[in-house]
């Protein structure tokens, strides 16, 4: 018999049910769950016993949308591999999709083993990758087939930043046709980056340089209109469309249109679009450059089309975009030009308590919880059961929550490499206690236990709501 560790006394959420029940964990694997107090659960015996009396007991968090190490406006993204999945470790999330790069005139093999090698026995917890595409032709759209053989199964297109990631309708159109053709999923960045390039030349000679002008000129309508455009485009390719970090109300619009047709379109949004807002840009000074990301946080108004959004299923997962710069030399060099500051926020390690604090403000259920950040986005990219849920058989991804204590986000608390929080001073109510990544247990009591080298490369098969 392997090592067996139980874990006694929790309510167990998954996205289909709760439970309240003992979790025996063998060989890493989730072996059985047995009711509190039956004959079965009172016959377990464990090498490591955790007490989850009072505490939830829930799937490890699979976020799906990361950029450790981007490189982005002549810079990196401040987390690597090993600092950015041990705070995601601390915050609840046990497996993270993080984006391969293509360099524009190289190929998709070149950019994806890059990726393996910047990972490579550094990560704390598992890891997969979807690929980004900045460079549609002949042979990328062929080595798009062999990706999906691989396990890369998701292919992030962006209709913004011309010039750097940037596709055209034709490549995009393209990249749709060979993903309905492979099984693989166009991820898309939808906005029009062609407008808002000549609205932010605009803005600059105005002189109107602040970060907040970052906000005013990416419109909530040029994220519409090219959501519109990306799902027109996917209906003429047959394809399936996800459209990641949505963030206005109209947009949303358009995806409830869309699935209300029937259509394969689902969105994401990330905790920053619902917790923060443009305000948050107009901070005094320079402060606002910590908020600019894109698409750009809107006007708090947009907050309520994305909670309801996230509540009738027209948005079906919650990721990060993790994307941190540190605020001293990373976002300063747009001090004088908001175009120049580097795109991005932190959050790996606050997604799961700000989803928590959702529930515990109304805006969700607790299963809604466990099925957006958890459930979902491991069917949405070929991890579910193995990843996303607690039953026999699935990786023994698991964290004991605590629902009752309350904290205070910070950056002088938190594991990001990062110099700030987006979420400084925020208090939330609820902490992750402790944390198992395929049975080992990585946070112990709010102790980090784990190690770079344990979390391993999970191929994913393809999106599991399309057969
Ligand atoms: N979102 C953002 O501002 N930075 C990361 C790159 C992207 O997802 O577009
Ligand atoms: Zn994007
Ligand atoms: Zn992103």
């Amino acid at each position: 018999m392997g090592t067996r560790t139980l874990i006694r006394g929790g309510l167990v959420v998954t996205a289909a049910e709760e439970t309240h029940a003992d979790v025996l964990v063998e060989d890493g694997r989730i072996a059985a769950l047995a009711a509190h107090g039956t004959e079965a659960a009172a016959a377990w015996t464990a090498d490591r016993v955790i007490d989850a009396r009072e505490k939830y007991v829930i799937p490890g968090g699979v976020d799906a949308h990361t950029h450790m190490e981007l490189p982005f406006g002549g810079t990196f993204a401040s987390d690597s591999f090993e600092t950015g999945t041990r705070a995601a470790a601390w915050g609840g999330t046990t497996t993270i999709v993080d984006f391969a790069v293509q360099t524009q005139g190289r190929s998709l093999r070149s950019g994806l083993d890059a990726w393996y090698a910047k990972a490579d026995g550094k990560c704390a917890i598992d890891y997969a990758f979807h690929m980004i595409l900045s460079d549609v032709n002949e042979r990328t759209l062929k080595e798009m087939d062999l990706l999906v053989e691989e396990g890369i199964t998701s292919f992030k297109l962006f209709m913004a930043y011309p010039g750097v990631f940037y596709s055209d309708d034709g490549q995009i159109l393209r990249a749709m046709q060979r993903a309905s053709a492979n099984g693989g999923l166009v991820m898309m960045h939808a906005e029009n980056g062609l407008a808002i390039d000549v609205l932010v030349e605009q803005a600059l000679q105005r002189g109107e340089t602040d970060p907040r002008f970052h906000g005013e000129v990416r419109k909530a309508l040029l994220e519409a209109e090219a959501t519109h455009r990306a799902i027109q485009l996917a209906r003429v390719a047959d394809a399936p469309l996800y459209v990641v970090h949505v963030s206005a109300e109209e947009a949303v619009a358009e995806l409830t249109a869309a699935r209300d047709q029937g259509l394969p379109v689902f969105g994401e949004t990330c905790p920053q679009y619902l917790f923060l807002s443009a305000d948050n840009l107009a901070e005094p000074g320079f402060e606002g450059a910590k908020y600019v990301c894109s698409t750009p946080l809107r006007p708090r108004e947009h907050q309520a089309a994305l909670w309801r959004g996230l509540r009738t299923d027209d948005l079906q997962v919650v990721s990060t975009d993790h994307c941190p710069f540190c605020f001293k030399g990373q976002k300063e060099l747009g001090r004088g030009d908001f175009s120049k500051i580097p795109n991005g926020l932190p959050g790996v390690e606050n997604r799961m308590d700000l989803l928590h604090q959702a529930v515990v403000d109304g805006h969700l259920t607790r299963r809604r919880w466990i099925e957006i950040a958890c459930a979902t986005p491991a069917r949405m990219f070929g991890l579910y059961p193995k990843k996303g849920t607690i039953a026999p058989g699935a990786d023994a991804d698991i964290v004991v929550y605590d629902p009752h204590t309350e904290q205070t986000i910070s950056a002088a608390t938190h594991h990001m490499s990062v110099d700030y929080s987006a979420y400084e001073g925020k208090t939330v109510t609820g902490q992750v206690e402790t944390v198992l990544s395929r049975g080992e247990v990585v946070i112990d009591r709010r102790t980090y236990t784990g190690r770079a080298g344990h979390g391993v490369y999970t191929p994913r098969s393809t999106c599991q709501y399309l057969n």
